[in-house]
């Protein structure tokens, strides 16, 4: 069944750091009958996030940071380990990564591999969010990573063996969705 959709009406509701939106449409079904519907959307763009590995040491290389929506959703100090990730802002997805991947974690990495593409909270978010995985080796490191300054970003370089790191969903240490998933990425393939 093909829902033909028309959007009748767009409204802001916040326009401060990204856009809140509450869209009223039409909905008409196969059948004919159509509905009137009303749903918020949060756009913040797209974004793009990646897994390095390394085959020998059998690690990754992970990030800690403060999360606000998750401290005040049960979070006790706010921390989250995850993925290295960041907004599209105007890159494509690929460039974007690599710029990433070198700002919060330090490592200039040379082939990336696209392996899925999601959308991470499809009810109330417009993102789609693109997943890569890559190599790393020690040569890599070209700084301390940690994020840019000006962005207030404060983040912590991790490296962790795959087991370990897969351990940690289990006990609870783990708890983003986008890491979850490369790290069973990673397990499922055998590529760890
Ligand atoms: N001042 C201000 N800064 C903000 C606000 N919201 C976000 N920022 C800042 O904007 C920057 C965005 O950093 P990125 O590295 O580009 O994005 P990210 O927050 O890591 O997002 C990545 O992970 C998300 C969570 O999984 C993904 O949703 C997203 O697509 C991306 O991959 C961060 O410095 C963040 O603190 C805000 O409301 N106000
Ligand atoms: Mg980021």
């Amino acid at each position: 069944m093909i829902a033909k959709v028309e959007i009748l009406k767009t409204e802001i509701l916040s326009d401060n750091w990204y856009t809140l939106r509450k869209i009223t449409y039409s909905y008409s079904k196969k059948d004919g009958t159509s509905q009137t519907q009303s749903r918020e959307a949060y756009d913040r763009g797209n974004g793009a996030t990646i897994l390095l590995y390394n085959r020998s040491s059998r690690t990754v290389i992970l990030t800690r940071q403060f999360r606000l929506p998750t401290f005040i959703n049960g979070n006790a100090d706010g921390m989250l380990i995850e993925a290295c990730a960041g907004l599209l802002d105007k890159d494509n997805p690929e460039d974007c990564i690599r710029r990433e991947t070198e700002e919060e974690t330090g490592y200039k990495i040379h082939d990336v591999r696209k392996v899925f593409e999601a959308y991470m909270s499809p009810g109330s978010v417009t993102e789609i969010l693109y997943f890569f995985i890559a190599e790393y080796a020690a040569s890599m490191k070209v700084n301390e990573g940690g994020g840019v300054e000006h962005e207030e970003e404060n983040i912590e370089v991790l490296e962790l063996d795959i087991d370990k790191a897969l351990h940690m969903v289990g006990s609870g240490e783990i708890k983003d969705g986008k890491t979850i998933m490369l790290l069973q990425h990673l397990r499922l393939k055998g590529i760890l």
